[in-house]
């Protein structure tokens, strides 16, 4: 699993076995659902924005599942051009096609006994969507250039972060295959709305640094942390992740992590909208000043510049606001 640091298992919940961290009544019922899953042989849909979990998930299936000890393997539906996709996930025999040299073995006879994660699967071409309904229905596969099917034995779980029903709707998903997928769905719900999972999550990613790095620990300032509660986090927990990381590097010694150490994080604290005129204006300023310094990193003479006043002025402005430009340097 990827989160295995020391901290991190202590953090473990009791009702959350799987080494995913956060314990928000979304994720709960995540975890129940996966609970239900894990030893039966039905196929899975994961469903979720983009950096979600479904991935982590799907892992989770398998090393706590009773195909524990069998392969696990990945293919990104997204990644390759459809031929190419078609002979990775079926494999072909030598001489199938220019340049097949050699018999080459296809994700589902490499995941045999084992679990086949599909990700990305929204992306499957059409011709491909009609041949995997066919190995999931015969559990057969026919490499490229074969005349034989032959059986396999794989549990597949696929994922998208795409709106499969509203594709099946379109003409763009087969119906067939999305029941047969979505025999169990489990949906990953947005971070922004598990409630406190961003603290702990935030937490548990300063840990696993300061254990990898074997520094001090390191702490979330509560300025930080509010930001960061407030953030849609587009991204979800791996865009987290990433500004976490970012972060320490930006922190160089520090051990408290403070909102300018997430140069990225925009402000949505004021809105410029409401009050009187003046008070509209001085908030517009001071957002216009932060942003420009933000995107001239802390840089005065370029902001400056940008903005078409005097560096004076600048700093004058600057002043007023209380805004300090080395926060934004990086
Ligand atoms: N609950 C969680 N606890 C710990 N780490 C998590 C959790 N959820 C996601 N992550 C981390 O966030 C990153 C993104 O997760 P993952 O790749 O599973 O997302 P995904 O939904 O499959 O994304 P995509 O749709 O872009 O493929 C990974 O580094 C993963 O380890």
């Amino acid at each position: 699993m990827t989160i295995t640091t020391k901290k991190a298992a202590q953090r473990q919940e009791p009702d959350n076995p799987y080494a995913l961290i956060g314990g928000s009544p979304l994720m709960k019922q995540v975890y129940r659902l996966i609970s239900k899953v894990l030893h039966s042989e039905a196929n899975i849909l994961l469903t979720g924005e983009t950096g979600t979990g479904k991935e982590l998930v799907a892992r989770a299936i398998h090393e706590y599942g009773h195909r524990r000890t069998q392969p696990f393997v990945v293919q990104n539906c997204a990644s390759l051009p459809d031929g190419l996709l078609e002979s990775e996930l079926f494999g072909y025999k030598k001489g199938a096609f220019t340049g097949a040299d050699r018999n080459h073995q296809g994700m589902f006879d490499a995941a045999h006994n084992g679990i086949l994660f599909l990700d990305e699967i929204g992306d499957l071409p059409l011709t491909l969507q009609a041949k995997l309904l066919r190995v999931l229905q015969e559990q057969e596969v026919r490499p490229l250039g074969n005349t034989q099917y032959h059986k396999i034995n794989v549990r597949v779980i696929a994922a998208t972060h795409r709106n499969l029903e509203e594709m099946v709707a379109q003409g763009e998903f087969r119906s067939d295959l999305y029941y047969r997928l979505a025999h169990f769905p489990i949906e990953l719900p947005p971070l922004r709305e598990r409630d406190d999972d961003i603290r702990k999550l935030a937490q548990a990613f300063l840990d696993e640094v300061a254990e990898r790095d074997h520094r001090a620990e390191l702490r979330l300032s509560a300025t930080a942390e509010q930001a960061l509660q407030r953030y849609e986090f587009p991204g979800n927990v791996r865009e987290l992740k990433s500004m976490i990381e970012r972060a320490v590097l930006l922190a160089d010694d520090t051990d408290s992590i403070e909102i300018h150490h997430f140069p990225n994080l925009p402000l949505t604290v004021s809105p410029v909208h409401g009050g009187m005129l003046k008070d509209m204006v001085d908030r517009y300023e001071r957002q216009v000043l932060i942003d420009s310094l933000k995107k001239h990193r802390g840089n005065q003479k370029n902001t400056a510049m940008a903005l078409g006043v005097a560096r004076r002025t600048l700093l004058y402005k600057l002043n007023k606001h209380n805004i300090n430009s080395q926060e934004w340097r990086a």
